[in-house]
């Protein structure tokens, strides 16, 4: 079985793949500190509660945080007997290439989310994640990579407001029922809901505008489905996108 490691600035979250189904997801507070040891207590007490034997045999991890890898890699050699495939090392091949500035680094999950989008839409796409970072990732006609955008992510911004202005309370992003709001709450959750809505919609048409051809956009990450709400922004989304492109990406080396 293939533990594929999805590990976000913000949340890390560990799924367990047997081939042709995710059999459990497990989500933790992304933390540099976190020994290979404790992320092994915590992995076993969770899937002898899904009772999930753990067979695992290889691993594959994206990691936004790269200091985190280090003890996923312990992990991973320790429990597991195995070297983990590390999307962005030149050991882990992908799919797709990319076209960007010689030099540049991309973020390890904005390459896997196209190569997902890219798996199960093909190419032309937007992909827009909203995790700690709401990302615009561009997938061109062949799937590669080809830049996009990376804006505040809307929990990021919501905390920005609450440190920087003392009236102003740590709120929870929702869709407000009017956009005219009459209390302080109801001020800051419209000018971020809305906000966010223009932002993305914005971003969106201005890529399209930029592209010769007719792109799709697919959304992924928890805050998604609340943007989705009423509002025609994406044409899908897809909640495991990032897993998959790991599975993905996991078959494609392995066939190498
Ligand atoms: N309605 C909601 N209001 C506030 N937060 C939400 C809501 N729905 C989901 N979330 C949160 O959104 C987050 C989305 O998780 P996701 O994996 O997409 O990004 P993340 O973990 O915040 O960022 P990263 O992947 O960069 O670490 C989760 O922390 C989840 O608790
Ligand atoms: C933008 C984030 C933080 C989103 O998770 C991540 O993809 C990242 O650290 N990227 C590095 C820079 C880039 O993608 O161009
Ligand atoms: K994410």
């Amino acid at each position: 079985m293939l533990l594929a490691i999805d590990c976000g600035n913000t949340n890390t979250v560990f799924s367990i793949w047997d081939g042709e189904q995710f059999l459990c997801t497990m989500r933790t507070a992304t933390d540099q500190r976190r020994t290979a040891d404790q992320y092994f207590v915590w992995l076993s007490t969770l899937l002898s509660h899904h009772k999930i034997t753990m067979d695992i045999n290889a691993v594959i991890i994206s990691s936004t945080v790269p200091r985190v890898v280090f003890n996923l890699r312990v992990l991973s050699d320790r429990y597991f007997g195995c070297r983990p495939l590390v999307v962005g090392k030149p050991e882990c091949a992908l799919p797709v290439g990319m076209r960007v500035d010689a030099g540049t680094t991309v973020g390890p999950d904005r390459l896997v989310n196209t190569v997902a989008g890219y798996d199960r839409h093909g190419g032309d796409l937007i992909i827009v994640d909203f995790g700690t970072a709401t990302t615009f990732d561009v997938a061109d006609q062949d799937g590669a990579y080809i830049g996009g955008a990376i804006a505040p992510g809307v929990n990021l911004s919501l905390r920005a407001l609450h440190e920087a202005a003392a009236a102003l309370p740590h709120v929870d992003v929702t869709k407000p029922a009017r956009v005219i709001g009459t209390n302080t709450i109801d001020c800051m959750q419209s000018g971020v809901f809305w906000g966010y809505v223009g932002l993305v919609n914005g971003i969106c048409e201005q890529i399209k505008a930029e592209f010769s051809r007719p792109m799709k956009v697919i959304s992924t990450g928890g805050l998604a489905p609340l943007f989705q709400q009423g509002h025609a922004l994406f044409d899908a989304f897809e909640d495991d996108l990032t897993m998959h492109g790991l599975t993905v990406i996991y078959e494609y080396n392995k066939e190498k």
